[in-house]
């Protein structure tokens, strides 16, 4: 895969990309409420480049798009402009995990099964993530969500079309390299398991073995909590293969369910991430072994919000712990199209009612890219922008 490399004009286009356009959306400051919303309105908030680590491409895909599209495969939605059909999508107020995953039902259909779209989706997101100063980013989705033949059941309602699993993640991966040639950030991608679906997930690391020198670096299992493995066995001998083969895992726990779904990832599972994870605190053994064990955390504050995952009031929030005990963790939008949200949100409401500084930033995004799923070499050559792009290391140029 084409390898960027990161020199300091590379990000400070980047950066200059990102001040122009990135701003606190109106529509997530209306919808929380004026304690909890950020209020540096239109400020950008750590201007500066960024590693993000946790978000769904099938959650960050432009309504525009979802129009576009609907549009040319004739299919009906309930709105016809961006302003109406952002409304039909996003989720309004704090709800449920269940509430927030019966979102992506209202636009699935349009993107699952098309060839176009979902190659069109992934080189936006590159995009999308360039104008808001992210130099790198795993971004993960569920092949089996956008193909319509080989997945049992067939998602969505579709019915049975010629688009596999397998094409699907191909043409994320081109995607993804073009937007990354076009965009100049790095872009890898995670395949999720869906815990609801553990006879998929066999087929999720075989994807993984398949395309890891295309692109995909990692396994995931998203979904909901509520439905742990030893109930469902298929994720557990997914995680075993993927183990044995060096697939690099992360798994989505504590975010609504108990601390026993973190221990489950991290000692069942092997999971070397944890995908947001605010539920550890509730057993102190377990959150010190994993501050001794130096776990990534993949947090995401808008979302948590939104899920019900965590309290409305920022103040009181998780993350606020983990930075005190300077735990390892990022931040991240997870689904900034059903939030309404980008990643300047999730910085601002850490700014402003976790007092995060300048130095927490820069901490946080040092901390996501020694974390992240790339090789080795490369992972030192994103290291080192960062120290450069932060003023941490004197520059070699004259
Ligand atoms: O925050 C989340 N928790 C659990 N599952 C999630 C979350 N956001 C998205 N998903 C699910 C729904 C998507 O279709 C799937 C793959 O991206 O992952």
């Amino acid at each position: 895969m084409h390898t960027l490399a990161y020199r300091a004009g590379a990000i400070e286009a980047v950066v200059a990309a990102a001040l122009g356009s990135v701003r606190v959306k109106g529509s997530v400051r209306r919808h929380l409420s004026s304690s909890m919303s950020p209020v540096s309105s239109n400020a950008i908030v750590f201007n500066k480049p960024k590693v993000e680590l946790h978000v769904h491409l099938d959650g960050a895909i432009r309504v525009q798009t979802i129009l576009d599209v609907a549009e040319r495969r004739g299919i009906t939605l309930p709105a016809s402009t961006v302003e109406q059909m952002t409304q039909v999508i996003i989720v309004q107020t704090p709800g449920s995990l269940t509430e927030f995953l019966g979102r992506f039902a209202e636009y699935m259909h349009v993107i699952a099964g098309d060839r176009e779209a979902i190659k069109r989706v992934a080189y936006e997101f590159v995009e999308d993530k360039a104008k808001e100063g992210v130099v790198y980013v795993e971004v993960r989705y569920s092949p089996h969500f956008l193909a319509n033949t080989q997945v049992d059941p067939i998602p969505w309602n579709q019915t049975e079309g010629d688009l596999s699993p397998d094409e699907v993640v191909r043409l994320v991966n081109e995607g993804l390299r073009e937007g990354e040639e076009a965009f100049r950030t790095k872009a890898r991608s995670i395949l999720c398991c869906m815990r609801h679906m553990p006879k998929w997930s066999m087929d999720v690391v075989e994807l993984c073995k398949r395309y890891r020198e295309e692109g995909v670096v990692a396994i995931d299992l998203a979904g909901d909590e509520s439905l742990n493995c030893e109930a469902y066995p298929g994720h557990k001998n997914a995680y075993q293969e993927a183990v044995r083969c060096g697939i690099h895992r992360t798994v989505h726990a504590g975010e609504v369910g108990p601390p026993s779904v973190v221990q489950e990832a991290v000692e069942v599972l092997k999971a070397e991430r944890i995908g947001h994870g605010y539920r550890t605190l509730e057993d102190p053994t377990l959150y010190k072994q994993l501050l001794q064990q130096n776990m990534h955390f993949e947090m995401c504050p808008v979302s948590s919000k939104f899920t019900g995952a965590c309290s409305s009031d920022f103040t009181q929030h998780p993350i606020i712990t983990f930075r005190n005990d300077k735990a390892n963790f990022s931040l991240n939008t997870d689904d900034p199209l059903i939030f309404n949200s980008s990643l300047h949100d999730d910085y601002s409401t850490a700014l402003t009612f976790m007092g995060f500084t300048e130095q927490d930033f820069q901490r946080l995004n040092i901390c996501a890219a020694q974390s992240c799923f790339l090789p080795a070499e490369e992972k030192r050559e994103l290291l080192q922008s960062l120290y450069e792009a932060y003023g941490m290391v004197q520059s070699t140029a004259f």
